[in-house]
């Protein structure tokens, strides 16, 4: 299958230290691509340097056009969609204002889909978001992505932080998602990669050390300790 977005020689300088150092790989266009990887390997780093918010070289190519050269609102509106770690969120704004400032263009927008993943953004639409529990803004920051018609969603550690069970819904409305749109995703909880995710790419000190099927290295255990570090 033709992969949705190629990543090609992908370099981030950063002062004097040199983050990514020739990343590529391809994210084929259906289901949950997880980029893995030490702490400080470089797996944010490459989702912001696709999206163009830190600078860098190399090609990104979506679709089979080059978008690496384009600036992140041009990025954007070709329909990748981000939900970074940070999640920004608008504490001081509602669920529902801080839905309406992701709209991107006239739409149509996916109230509809939102609602139907997230009901409680919907019972929450008038309530501050920076009261949300975790779990909550998370959904917030994901719902976002699907409000508009994107093509793929990155997302960047969505379980960072949360307690077991919000993990494990977190999770569920990740695969779900995943069925509307292909998911490129950070993600350190081994478990959950090991459920939602089809393939993996494993990035070490800027640089791809592997790439293949999610299920072949996580049912390896030497390789995964290898790679990861982690059993
Ligand atoms: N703005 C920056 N200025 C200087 N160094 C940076 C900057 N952003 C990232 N780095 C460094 O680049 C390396 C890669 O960082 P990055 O956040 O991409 O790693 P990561 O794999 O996502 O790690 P983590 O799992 O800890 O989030 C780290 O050593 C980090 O300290």
């Amino acid at each position: 299958m033709t992969p949705l977005l190629e990543i090609a020689d992908l370099h981030v300088r950063i002062g004097s230290s040199h983050i990514l150092q020739g990343i590529g790989f391809a994210v084929p266009a259906t289901g949950v691509t997880a980029v893995l990887g030490r702490n400080g390997a470089g797996k944010t780093t490459t989702l912001k340097a696709v999206l163009g918010i830190v600078p860098k070289t190399g090609s990104v190519r979506l679709d089979g056009e080059e978008i690496g050269a384009l600036p992140t609102h041009a990025i954007v509106r070709r329909g990748l969609g981000y939900a970074p770690e940070d999640r920004g969120i608008f504490a001081g704004l509602t669920v529902t204002e801080n839905l309406r400032l992701a709209e991107r263009g006239r739409g149509p927008h996916r109230y509809d889909l939102v609602y139907e993943m997230f009901p409680e953004l919907k019972q929450r639409g008038a309530q501050r978001a920076g009261t949300l529990s975790g779990g909550q803004q998370q959904m917030v920051a994901i719902g976002r992505t699907l409000l508009n018609d994107n093509r793929m969603l990155l997302v960047d550690e969505p379980t960072k932080g949360l307690a077991p069970k919000i993990v494990t819904e977190v999770a569920d409305v990740l695969e779900r998602a995943a069925r509307e749109v292909p998911i490129l995703l950070v993600e350190q909880n081994l478990a959950l990669v090991r459920r939602i995710a089809d393939h993996v790419v494993v990035i070490e000190q800027g640089t791809v050390v592997h790439t293949g099927e999610a299920a072949s290295l996580l049912s390896d255990p030497d390789l995964t300790r290898e790679l990861l570090g982690v059993a």
